[in-house]
């Protein structure tokens, strides 16, 4: 789906979070683990926020939590579609699924490999879900595999006998093949090799261009150093004994 603004129009609203929270239950420790607390920011088409944070922030469940494979605790996150707002928070699973289809997605640095379902394949299929004909989303996904470097040798083959730097790059295909209005990014360059990372990297401002917001956690942020917008540091949720926690904080990127 490529979305258009004019320049020199505001960028619409895409995602307004308030007060969000989430907390680990640890039952066999008998105590509650928050991972993060009063989270607010706005995001809007377009933009790239950058996640930053220690290990153990919060930052991965963070983006869970957005993508609602982890249900918050308090709080809401506000999807503006183009017909509506849906609270992410308390949106119907059956809901969530369909945003998932077309207007949310997520990248990490895991591939949900699929049993006999041919790399070709697993990367067409958003075409194919979304009305393309089969033929002409396989050129597309071939097209989509060959700029991140898959070897045209493995295009048939199942992803599941590919090495980690392979199956990523099969991941990444798949989840750009059809631009989401809103995109998770979890340390997409986790395994990838220099050419994969540009070619990222290029998708990404392609995406930014055509109004995509995107909120990425990234290892070496200088991958994405062009891309940055805002930063947002999440602190560490769980203080340690005589230390307050603070809150999360929005800090202005300097190029
Ligand atoms: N399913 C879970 N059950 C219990 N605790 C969890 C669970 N998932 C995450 N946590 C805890 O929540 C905290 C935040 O974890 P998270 O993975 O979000 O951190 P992170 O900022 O992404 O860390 P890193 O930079 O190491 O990837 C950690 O203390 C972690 O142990």
């Amino acid at each position: 789906m490529n979305i258009q603004f004019s320049p020199d129009a505001a960028p619409r609203l895409v995602l307004s979070v308030q007060g969000l929270g989430k907390s680990f239950e640890m039952h066999h420790l008998g105590r509650v683990l928050p991972a993060f607390a009063g989270i607010d920011f706005d995001l809007h088409a377009g933009r790239f926020i950058l996640l930053k944070g220690e290990n153990g922030a919060g930052k991965s469940t963070l983006l869970r939590t957005l993508y609602r494979s982890c249900l918050p605790g308090q709080g809401h996150a506000f999807f503006h579609m183009t017909d509506g707002v849906i609270d992410l928070a308390q949106a119907a699973d059956v809901d969530i699924a369909l945003l998932r289809r077309r207007e949310i997605g997520f990248i990490t640095q895991f591939l949900q490999v699929r049993p006999r379902v041919a790399a070709e394949e697993l990367v067409a299929e958003p075409l194919v879900l979304a009305g393309s004909g089969h033929g002409e989303a396989l050129t597309e996904a071939r097209r989509w595999l060959s700029s991140f470097g898959v070897k045209q040798s493995l295009w048939a083959a199942y992803p599941s006998t590919f090495s980690g730097g392979e199956q990523q790059k099969v991941n990444l295909a798949r989840a750009l093949i059809l631009p989401p209005r809103l995109l998770f990014l979890d340390e997409p360059t986790a395994s990838l090799d220099r050419g994969a990372r540009l070619a990222l990297v290029a998708r990404l401002k392609e995406l930014k261009a055509q109004g995509v917001a995107m909120i990425g956690v990234f290892h070496n942020p200088e991958d994405v150093a062009g891309l940055v917008d805002r930063e947002f540091l999440l602190e560490t949720a769980v203080p340690e004994p005589g230390q307050e926690r603070r809150k999360p904080a929005f800090g202005e990127h300097h190029a």
